[in-house]
């Protein structure tokens, strides 16, 4: 049976004096690929922060292959990726890997095999600051994939991508679970939701759903993710009390 990769419980985080994270709890199973889909504003960046132990919870936990989020031992077992680009920009893409490489202690012949992975090979020497948006974010990812996470956590991966390279990023992130680790991917595009084994529909800090897309769409009788977010929020879906 599938270990569990994470597991929150009762997790409440509050920020600026208000509730950002109202009590959820859910799992994510090691070698699977798990989306985070809601409206912008509803806690996605905090709770992967919670996940990647640089957001103080005000009570709840939050345990990742068995540890406290940010205990010490995890530190190299998660690759985080922000929406904020974490990349150098006068340096090349293969500068900024070889250095991060260094900072994190791991074996300078990860640096080609994650330029790889994100399709970089091309611009490898490029400066990055002369990059488009979207190839950024990849060094961004490429660097996450350095210490060959066995969880990774993306916050908003594909935005502004085209669809070409972003099909191409969800092929990559379900290589990645299919070697074993566990993929946490937060989008606020519903189209996305398809591509992962598993998803949660979150609104104001909570989650109103949390189960496999066909499943979701089965529950709510509808065709799409963002028809059944509607069909939840609104109540009218099947059983709907029922999906979180
Ligand atoms: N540093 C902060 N101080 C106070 N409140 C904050 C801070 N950062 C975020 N918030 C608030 O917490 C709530 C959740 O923000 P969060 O960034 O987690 O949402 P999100 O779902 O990731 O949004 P987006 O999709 O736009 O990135 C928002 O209401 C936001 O205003």
């Amino acid at each position: 049976m599938m270990k569990n990769a994470v597991e929150v419980r009762d997790l409440v985080v509050r920020r600026g004096g208000r509730e950002v994270l109202k009590g959820i709890g859910f799992t994510i199973a090691e070698g699977s690929v798990m989306g985070l889909l809601g409206p912008s504003g509803c806690g996605k960046s905090t709770l992967m922060r919670s996940l990647v132990g640089v957001q103080q919870l005000a009570s709840g936990s939050v345990e990742v292959f068995g540890e406290e989020a940010g205990s010490k031992a995890l530190r190299h077992r998660i690759g985080y990726v922000t929406q904020e680009v974490s990349v150098y920009d006068d340096l090349s893409v293969t500068e900024n890997l070889k250095f991060f490489a260094q900072v994190l202690g791991v074996d300078g012949a990860r640096i080609e095999e994650a330029i790889a992975a994100v399709d970089l090979v091309s611009h490898k020497d490029a400066v990055v600051g002369h990059l488009s948006g979207g190839q950024r974010s990849r060094a961004s990812l490429a660097v996450a994939l350095l210490g060959d996470p066995d969880l990774l956590v993306l916050d908003e991966p594909t935005v502004g991508l085209d669809p070409v390279l972003r099909r191409d990023l969800w092929k990559l992130f379900h290589e990645i679970a299919e070697r074993g680790a566990a993929v946490f991917v937060s989008s606020h595009v519903m189209d996305e939701a398809d591509r992962c084994d598993r998803l949660l529909l979150m609104r104001e800090g909570v989650i109103i759903a949390d189960d496999t897309p066909e499943r979701i769409r089965e529950k709510t009788r509808t065709d799409d993710i963002e028809s059944a977010f509607l069909a939840l929020v609104e109540g009218t879906g099947d059983q709907a009390g029922e999906m979180a």
